[in-house]
């Protein structure tokens, strides 16, 4: 029975299969596309771990991979790791995977790997920082000082401010040569304002910090030195902040270059002994460069180098270290990639700091320099971030000696106009700017905001105050004194970016409110605040050069994308052609901005379509920043050579179809306008077309009161007088018009 039923069994199967064959194919089917799925599932799942999703953050736990899964993840392989490292990573629990693009690890470190003992040639690159054109000058000293070595290519120098940091400071630039690396010198003088510096720094510690990179990405250079500038005077310590910005630069290239330090951070006091120190500083390189150039690598006998990886500052992520001295120290570790692995091993991974969360600070502190400086120059600076300063017009006409070009043109009476900005800091820093070293410099509004009640009371008391101590003054007219005592215009435009001060709107109504007209100026670099702004009287844009890479030359901006952000303002300003009166001024600097560039402005013309073209002969100030950006006497254009520029380019203008014509000059300012003649030469009551470039403040108080939408037709004055007409010179003839001396000029017209 048992036999039998055995033998009955294949039949039995065969039945089975004939009956049910077609279940039996589907089941087998699922069963092995099931087994299928769950093999795939763990093999992603090991991948997974490898690579973090975007945006997920840095100390999230991740669980411990092994070597093998590394290696298995195509894309990623690991940072060579000391042999006890992994062993007490086990036991310490949560740990960062640091994985490096395998792309980015061979490019450059296997060329540097491969060339340990052989001679290289060298690339040094100077990078510096200069507001005062000082720093500037020890860098052009520095590429001077030749090296006999042929492996030691001339130097290349690189001002900070014009540099794309993602080309030198994400990965070693392309070298010409596979035999060729490169050494960064940095020249960093301190600053305890915001200065593009910051940005720099901001730049090398987000890259450290971005895990989709390499921690020590600049592994590849041959090495790097700094030397920091200060004033020992004012910052007498290093807590006190003396060199505090090198000693920054040095902190992050140590740990972007994985500790490669060539030389010890060099520090000079500018007031005392800079040119010893940085003497000493660049023979030491100098000698250091001459034995990476024999493949002897850093730190083989150097005076003073030590090794790479020279003190134990890398331990700490965020604390500035100690200054090193020139004295050796013991290398705490001797490869990057230890490091790197020991960092990991701390425990979780630090939190970057958010500088948006901080307590914002005051733009210019009472207690720092900056605040000294300025009021030394006679500003007042009101709050912490807004400044008044009476200007030489205001106190010319308070005497009856002339009021300024704004009164030929627009006709404001300087000695009743208040000049002020709500925003010291710029995002320029023009070669023309006579405040350099003196005005913070920033991309974005970092800073504390100040209530617009109390800018505009301390505005206008500071401005009073200034008005009352002229009162003694010899020559001050009676009646003009009494004018000057109230208030009725406002020139947006001392110094700084007004549209920067994040309520400036707030700040224009308190001021319309009293009836005190706004002319604003700002630096076409900021389109959305631009875009942003309520009505002003008149609205200005600094137009400094017609094309991007004069434009560079000329206004140094911080943006990047200065020129995009340039363009985009031109187009908010022809949107706003018929709600504001609009005006391009152009300050020209010979050598700079004149020559062939009629055509260009000409095409900014077009674009923007402004009311006014105001054509200005650059003012020279002499200092060193002036001097330093190559600007002497020799830049000032004569009014002769404003006047054929001028002339050029309306006849460009014509050219293009666009009717502009001379409606006003103001000789002694060397300032010309250009104006639109459908819009402001119009017919008068006896049949005949004058020009009307004035303003009836009136009607546009008025207009803005009314609450309904209007534009600057709506407020245009009376005719330009006589007196100011083309040829004619721009000077009422009821001032008196006196020398540099105050001797009196015959008006020989
Ligand atoms: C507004 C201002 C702020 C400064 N802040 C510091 C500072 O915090 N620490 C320091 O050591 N020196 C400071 N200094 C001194 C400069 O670093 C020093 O004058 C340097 O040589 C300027 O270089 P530069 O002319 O190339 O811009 C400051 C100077 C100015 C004008
Ligand atoms: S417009 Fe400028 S220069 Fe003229 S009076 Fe006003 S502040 Fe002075």
């Amino acid at each position: 029975m048992a036999s039998s039923s055995l033998l009955s069994l294949p039949e039995e199967l065969l039945f089975l299969w004939h009956t049910h064959r077609l279940e039996i194919l589907l089941s087998a089917g699922v069963l092995i596309a099931c087994a299928r799925l769950a093999i795939h599932w763990r093999q992603t799942r090991r991948k997974a771990v490898l690579t973090p999703p975007l945006g997920s953050p840095v100390d999230e736990k991740v669980p411990i991979v092994t070597k093998n899964d590394l290696v298995e993840a195509e894309h990623f392989v690991p940072i060579p790791t000391a042999p006890g490292a992994v062993k007490s990573a086990e036991k310490s629990g949560p740990k960062r995977v640091t994985g490096v693009k395998k792309t980015r690890r061979t490019a450059k470190q296997d060329s540097i790997d491969s060339k340990d003992g052989d001679e290289v040639t060298i690339q040094p690159l100077i990078f510096y920082f200069s507001l005062g054109g000082s720093t500037k000058a020890y860098a052009e000293q520095l590429r001077g000082v030749l090296s006999n070595n042929q492996r030691i290519l001339e130097p290349v120098l690189h001002d900070l401010t014009e540099i794309d940091y993602d080309d030198f400071f994400v990965s070693p630039p392309k070298s010409t040569s596979a035999n060729t690396v490169y050494f960064y010198y940095f020249l960093i003088p301190s600053y305890d304002i915001s200065t593009e510096l910051d940005n720099l720094l901001d730049h090398l510690k987000e890259t450290h910090h971005d895990f989709r990179i390499d921690t020590a990405p600049l592994s590849g250079l041959a090495g790097y030195a700094v030397f920091g500038f200060g004033d020992r005077q004012e910052w007498p310590s290093e807590e006190a902040g003396f060199g505090k910005d090198a000693v920054a630069v040095d902190k992050w290239m140590a740990r972007l270059t994985g500790g490669k330090r060539a030389f010890p951070l060099g520090m000079g006091d500018v007031r005392s002994d800079v040119e010893e120190r940085l003497q000493e500083w660049k023979t030491g390189v100098s000698g250091i460069l001459e034995e990476v150039s024999q493949g002897k690598g850093l730190g083989e006998g150097a005076p003073g180098a030590g090794e790479a990886i020279e003190s134990g500052d890398e331990d700490d992520e965020d604390d500035v270290p100690a200054i090193t001295q020139s004295k050796p120290t013991r290398p705490k570790r001797t490869t990057r990639s230890q490091t790197s692995d020991l960092e990991d091993l701390k425990g979780p991974a630090p939190i970057p700091v958010d500088f948006t969360t901080a307590a914002p600070k005051a733009m210019v502190p009472t207690t720092s320099p900056t605040y000294t400086s300025l009021t030394k120059q006679g500003y007042s600076i009101i709050g912490t971030h807004s400044g008044v300063k009476t200007c030489r017009w205001t106190k010319s006409a308070l005497r009856g000696r002339g009021s300024c070009y704004k009164y030929s043109f627009y006709g404001i009476a300087s000695h009743r106009c208040m000049e002020a900005t709500p925003s010291l800091s710029c995002s320029n820093k023009c070669v023309f700017c006579w405040r350099h070293g003196t005005n913070p410099v920033s991309t974005t509004w970092r800073w504390k905001v100040d209530d617009p009640n109390d800018i505009f009371d301390g505005m206008k008391g500071a401005h009073l105050r200034k008005i009352k101590t002229l009162r003694g003054v010899p020559g001050v007219r009676a009646e003009r004194f009494e004018e000057a005592m109230r208030i009725r215009h406002c020139a947006l435009s001392l110094v700084g970016e007004p549209i920067f001060y994040p309520r400036i709107n707030e700040l224009l109504s308190l001021l319309h409110g009293e009836r005190i007209s706004t002319f604003l100026v700002c630096n076409a670099q900021h389109p959305d605040h631009l875009a942003a702004l309520n009505h002003v009287t008149q609205l200005y844009v600094s137009i400094d050069a017609s094309n991007a890479e004069s434009l560079k030359r000329i206004d140094r901006p911080l943006h990047r994308d200065y020129w995009q952000r340039f363009l985009r303002c031109m187009d908010i300003l022809r949107e706003k052609r018929c709600t504001q009166r609009t005006v391009f001024r152009l300050t020209l600097v010979k050598g700079f901005n004149i020559d062939e560039e009629a055509e260009g402005y000409a095409a900014l013309v077009e674009r923007a379509r402004p009311s006014f073209v105001e054509v200005k002969g650059v003012t020279y100030c002499g200092t060193s920043t002036s001097q330093g950006a190559g600007l002497s006497m020799q830049n000032v254009p004569f009014y002769e050579e404003v006047s054929s520029f001028v002339l050029a380019l309306e006849s460009a203008l014509k050219r293009k179809g666009l009717d502009y014509g001379i409606g006003a000059e103001h000789a002694h300012s060397c300032c010309i306008l250009l104006a639109d003649r459908e819009r402001y030469f119009l017919e008068d009551g006896d049949g005949v077309k004058r020009w009307h470039t004035l303003i009836d403040y009136q009607a546009f108080f008025e207009c803005l009161e009314s609450g309904k939408e209007f534009g600057p037709e709506d407020y245009v004055g009376a005719a330009t007088p006589e007196w100011a007409g083309w040829g004619r010179g721009g000077f009422d003839p009821r001032d008196e018009r006196v020398d540099r001396k105050g001797r009196r000029i015959e008006d020989k017209s």
